[in-house]
């Protein structure tokens, strides 16, 4: 579920009235999504995506994550470009809330990842990042390493009840994570994407049949941060099957082959992977365990199981070394 925010016809075609879409065709609300109210629009332009921002978004933030998605574009990522009404403004609001219209982007997200997606996935994080230079606005990870500590205190009476000795078993992994964690100024940083899992990223089949990246979205996660770390998240996100458990090689190595490809890693890069890999399945094990025991009874929202990246988390920290985890 994700339209927390009804929005009727008449509202909808007084606001398009500003933009120089034409008239609405047709418009539907959109069931995937966790964070924001969706809809696809149909104008005599074409098609397009309407965002209402809800809760998580801070509306400060909104202009930065628009103006990353309209530099991306222009340097011919395959993301949603933000939209500009006559008054040459892409954020506004409708319904009572921050809104935004975005082009709509063709092709589908992988429900099962095979390694024919993970070449063109790290190709397009590689490009992501490179094209992200020159975008002078930064944006701090709020759900970087400095926000684990905290995140983990929000977790700490209830965490157990999901599942005994959970807490404690977070706090010595946090703790060596911390200790292990790259210096400042470490390694190379630029602005990432930070939540590319399989349903932000769609394929479609290029001349040879093969998948090839139609479209990057969801940026509202993105920051500014190690580049490295945007590739600890897809080894997570990406590389394990279903259960969590097994670790997919292959799927790693040609993801991080293709990505290396474009933006070759430093040694001290491929060093600190497996600990970024550590970091990113504790963030994601974080703010899962958090909605998991804060989300209220009732609430229409499908929530993730948190447990999936406490597997993850132990399979990378017994990973012995890079060829554990496709380097
Ligand atoms: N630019 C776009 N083009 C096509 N579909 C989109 C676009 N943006 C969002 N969607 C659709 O909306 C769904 C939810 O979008 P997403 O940004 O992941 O929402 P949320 O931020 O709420 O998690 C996606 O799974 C996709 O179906
Ligand atoms: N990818 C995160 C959840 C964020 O949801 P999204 O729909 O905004 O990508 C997770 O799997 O925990």
């Amino acid at each position: 579920m994700a339209v927390y925010t009804d929005v009727q016809d008449d509202a909808l075609r007084a606001f398009l009235l500003d933009y120089d879409v034409g008239g609405l065709l047709a418009f539907r609300g959109i069931a995937e999504g966790v964070e924001n109210s969706n809809y696809a629009l149909r104008t005599e332009a074409g098609d397009f995506i309407l965002t209402l921002y809800e809760r998580r978004v801070d509306p400060g933030e909104l202009p930065w994550f628009l103006g990353l998605m309209e530099h991306l574009a222009a340097r011919g990522l395959p993301c949603p470009l933000p939209v500009k009404a006559r008054d040459g403004q892409a954020l506004r609001e409708l319904a009572g809330r921050p809104a935004a219209v975005c082009t709509f982007l063709s092709g589908v997200w992988p429900r099962r990842v095979r390694p024919e997606h993970c070449a063109p996935l790290g190709e397009a994080l590689a490009r992501l990042h490179l094209a992200g230079e020159g975008f002078a606005a930064t944006r701090p990870n709020a759900l970087g390493p400095a926000g684990w500590p905290p995140l983990l205190d929000r977790c700490r009476a209830e965490g157990d009840a999901v599942q005994p000795g959970l807490v404690a078993e977070l706090d010595g992994a946090l703790a060596a994570i911390l200790r292990d964690w790259p210096a400042p100024g470490a390694l190379p940083e630029g602005h990432i994407h930070a939540d590319l899992f399989p349903d932000n990223v769609f394929f479609l089949p290029g001349p040879d049949g093969k998948p090839r990246v139609s479209g990057l979205i969801d940026f509202y996660f993105a920051c500014t941060d190690l580049l490295a770390y945007d590739l600890a998240v897809c080894l997570n996100a990406w590389c394990f099957e279903p259960d969590g458990r097994t670790f997919n090689v292959t799927r790693a190595h040609a993801l991080l082959s293709a990505y290396g490809a474009l933006r070759p890693l430093s040694g001290t890069e491929r060093a600190a992977l497996p600990v970024l890999c550590r970091g990113a399945a504790l963030r994601f094990l974080l703010t899962r365990l958090h909605d998991w025991t804060e989300t209220p009874a009732g609430a229409l929202v499908t929530r993730k199981d948190p447990l999936e990246y406490l597997r993850k988390l132990r399979f990378f920290a017994r990973a012995e070394g890079g060829a554990d985890i496709g380097l």
